[in-house]
């Protein structure tokens, strides 16, 4: 796969190329171009340039209509979708089949369709005048896009993350400029294609590759020609990202990390919070950061929890690898701290050894730990692997300090057939989402995102629609 940069409608490869490597085999499997500062100030002119001409003037229903050219581009390129972020990723078939490219489809196709319809303005009835002059006015709102909007996003899940923010730009009238992970640049090659194709005008969605410090992620949030960075990935690049924008007082909309909690009351269904634990911690070798790296068991329940998740995370086959040498080198350490720590490994801790080309590649094990203090920074800090580590609690009070004791707030789970006990304890969560009896279950109309460390704003239906446009209001003298 060869990754290109897209500026201004024009695919390029300016840049010294860096190796693309599999972290199934650790095999080279193609070359990435550096944007040098040139590629992305050309990015940003572009992407101006196209507010300026025929994107720009665009309205609701033209975008919209777009927006689905893109989703139906997607649609039928689905199997090259699938293929190139199981490429760069390692991670099973039936995850890019059944999540990545079906939401990358399902982001564009939300936004269009909540364009529909939208009003483009919002009126407030006649009222008499409050300011000293008095007098009567009519007031109206309208939405103005924000324009050039720089758009970084993670590795994890490079298609669906990067056209969850791209989707709701576009609807709102801005032109993009997408730096993806120097990990993942694939699919995002790809997705330029499909922008090209379906004829958005040029400089609507722009494409640079390469790292981010000191190169094309600092060269574009830093850019006094951004309007607004839209940003997903550690929350210790979020603070970078702010400090290099601030400059510019450039507005952010953060996705950032988490160490997301899971409570498991006695009254719980167990067989439900063990599957549904399995699956929270264990989906895509918890390189999601939804995922559940804390849980909680009432007391009268752990022992069993804790045995029956153990074995369930030893019978694990078919998981996917770290996205990088660095990543599986990072999760091992941890894996090493935990012991150092007092840990009890209930099961994995380890690199696995399968004995064919995958022994090549970036795997760990999938890990359950137990008896370690709150304190350990095991449990504190974000890991981004396979592994989650299990602590009792007696009464709700005790669990819900236990779980908002975290520089985190980004998801959790609560697993209870007490439905007065969920509605009662769900809100005092401190976490943008909480689930109850299920987990990642997406409307993608809600407001998605983190507090504390774990993000900035909100993103999904109206949310994203606020935060990529500037609400003006007109007053009229009447
Ligand atoms: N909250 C969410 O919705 C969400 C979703 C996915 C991943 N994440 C988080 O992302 C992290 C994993 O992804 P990652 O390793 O790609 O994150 P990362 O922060 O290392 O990189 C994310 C992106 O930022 C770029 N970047 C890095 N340093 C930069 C800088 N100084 N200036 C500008 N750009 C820079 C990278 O090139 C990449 O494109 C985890 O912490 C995970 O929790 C959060
Ligand atoms: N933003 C979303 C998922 C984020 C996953 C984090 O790795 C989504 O489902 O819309």
């Amino acid at each position: 796969m060869k990754a290109e940069h897209y500026v201004g409608g024009v695919f390029r490869s300016d840049g010294p190329a860096f190796p693309l490597i599999s972290p199934a085999d650790g095999a080279e499997i193609g070359a990435v171009p550096e944007a040098p500062r040139q590629v992305v100030d050309d990015a940003v002119a572009a992407a101006r340039e196209a507010l300026r001409g025929p994107w720009g003037a665009s309205g609701a229903e033209e975008r919209a209509a777009a927006l689905r050219r893109v989703a139906d581009g997607i649609q039928a390129r689905f199997e090259e979708f699938a293929a190139a972020e199981v490429a760069d990723t390692g991670r099973p078939r039936a995850f890019a089949e059944t999540v990545d490219v079906p939401r990358a489809i399902g982001n564009f196709r939300a936004y269009a369709d909540l364009l529909y319809g939208r009003p483009e303005r919002a009126y407030t009835t006649q009222v008499p005048g409050w300011s000293a002059g008095g007098g009567q006015a009519l007031n109206y709102t309208v939405r103005r896009p924000l324009g050039v909007v720089a758009v970084v996003s993670p590795w994890n899940l490079p298609l669906l993350l990067m056209t969850w923010k791209v989707a709701p730009a576009l609807a709102a009238g801005n032109a993009v400029v997408v730096k993806p992970s120097e990990e993942t640049p694939s699919t995002a090659t790809l997705l330029a294609q499909v922008i090209d194709q379906a004829g958005l005008p040029a400089g609507a969605f722009n494409l640079v590759h390469g790292h981010g410090p000191g190169a094309a992620g600092e060269f574009l949030t830093g850019h006094p020609g951004v309007d607004a960075i839209a940003f997903t990935g550690e929350s210790a690049t979020g603070s970078a990202i702010m400090r290099n924008a601030a400059a510019h007082v450039t507005p952010v909309s953060f996705e950032l990390g988490g160490k997301n909690p899971a409570l498991v009351f006695a009254d719980a269904d167990l067989d439900a919070a063990v599957d549904g634990t399995v699956r929270s911690s264990f989906t895509h070798s918890g390189q999601i950061c939804l995922c559940t790296e804390r849980v909680y068991v009432e007391r009268p329940v752990f022992d069993e929890f804790v045995e029956r998740l153990g074995a369930r995370a030893r019978e694990l086959k078919d998981y996917g690898p770290m996205i990088s040498a660095a990543h599986r080198d990072k999760v091992l350490s941890y894996y090493r701290l935990a012991r150092e720590e007092g840990a009890t490994v209930v099961a994995g801790g380890g690199a696995p050894s399968f004995g064919d080309g995958r022994d090549g590649g970036f795997h760990v094990e999938p890990t359950v730990l137990t008896g370690l203090p709150e304190t350990a920074r095991t449990v504190r800090e974000e890991i981004f692997g396979p592994v989650c580590h299990v602590a009792p609690f007696g009464t709700e009070d005790e669990a819900l300090r236990l779980a908002n004791d975290s520089p985190y707030g980004l998801a959790s789970t609560v697993w209870t057939r007490d439905l007065s006990r969920a509605h009662r304890v769900a809100p005092k969560v401190e976490t943008g989402i909480v689930w109850v009896n299920c987990w990642n279950l997406r409307d993608l109309r809600t407001p998605f995102g983190g507090v504390k460390a774990s993000g900035i704003g909100r993103e999904g239906g109206e949310y994203s629609l606020d935060f990529f446009s500037e609400p003006v209001n007109v007053c009229i003298q009447i």
